[in-house]
């Protein structure tokens, strides 16, 4: 592969940033030079699958780099997605980040999408991913479980700021109809 300028993109929604997004940026960062952080359906927030804005998740992001000293490694960007639009997106994503020459997904669509436009896609081993994932993270939050241990203190705090629980939980009630 002929490098255009040496960075790795790890793309995902991080709805929370949890310590599985941690320790994944962690062993990418360990392999390559610079990685762009991109956000992904930037434009989606208050729904369950959604629940923080992309300026708030970009509020989490930067509190983990600041604190474990990444902020020279690690380039952070924001894309929307393109509903739908496929062929679209990973011109838009190319188009909204700095330079990158290989991407890293665990997302089936996303390699397929990224491989058609012949960038070189690399899968991500999990991380307990029993424990760090975001539904079951956002399912802890609505049922008033012990959220906070599966995300970076930093992560933690923003969310109690913004009162991110209480969101959840609030969407959980309406998304179930009111109901529960
Ligand atoms: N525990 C984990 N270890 C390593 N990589 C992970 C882990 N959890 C998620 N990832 C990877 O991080 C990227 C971004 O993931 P994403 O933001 O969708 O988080 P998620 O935990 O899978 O959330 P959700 O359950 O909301 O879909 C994906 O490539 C995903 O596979
Ligand atoms: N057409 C599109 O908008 C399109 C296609 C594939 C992936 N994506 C986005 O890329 C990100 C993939 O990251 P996840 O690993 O979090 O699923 C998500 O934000 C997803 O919506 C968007």
């Amino acid at each position: 592969m002929a490098w255009r300028c040496r960075r790795a993109l790890f793309m995902g929604r991080f709805q929370p940033f949890h310590l599985g997004h941690y320790n994944a940026l962690k062993w990418i960062v360990e392999r390559e030079s610079e990685v762009v952080l991109a956000i992904g359906s930037a434009q989606y927030s208050h729904s369950l699958r959604n629940p923080f804005t992309v300026g708030e998740r970009l509020e989490m992001v930067y509190a983990v780099l600041r604190e474990e000293g990444l902020l020279d490694r690690v380039l952070v960007t924001v894309v929307p997605d393109t509903d739908g639009q496929h062929s679209l997106w990973v011109k838009l994503v190319v188009s909204f980040s700095p330079c990158f020459d290989v991407v890293y997904t665990n997302d089936p669509l996303s390699r397929m999408l990224f491989e058609e436009e012949g960038f070189k896609v690399e899968s991500i081993p999990f991380y307990e991913r029993e424990k760090y994932e975001g539904t079951r993270i956002r399912r802890l939050m609505a049922e008033g479980g012990d959220w906070a241990q599966y995300v970076p203190p930093a992560v933690a705090e923003v969310i109690r700021r913004i009162h991110g629980e209480q969101r959840v939980r609030s969407l959980f009630y309406l998304e179930a109809g009111g109901k529960n």
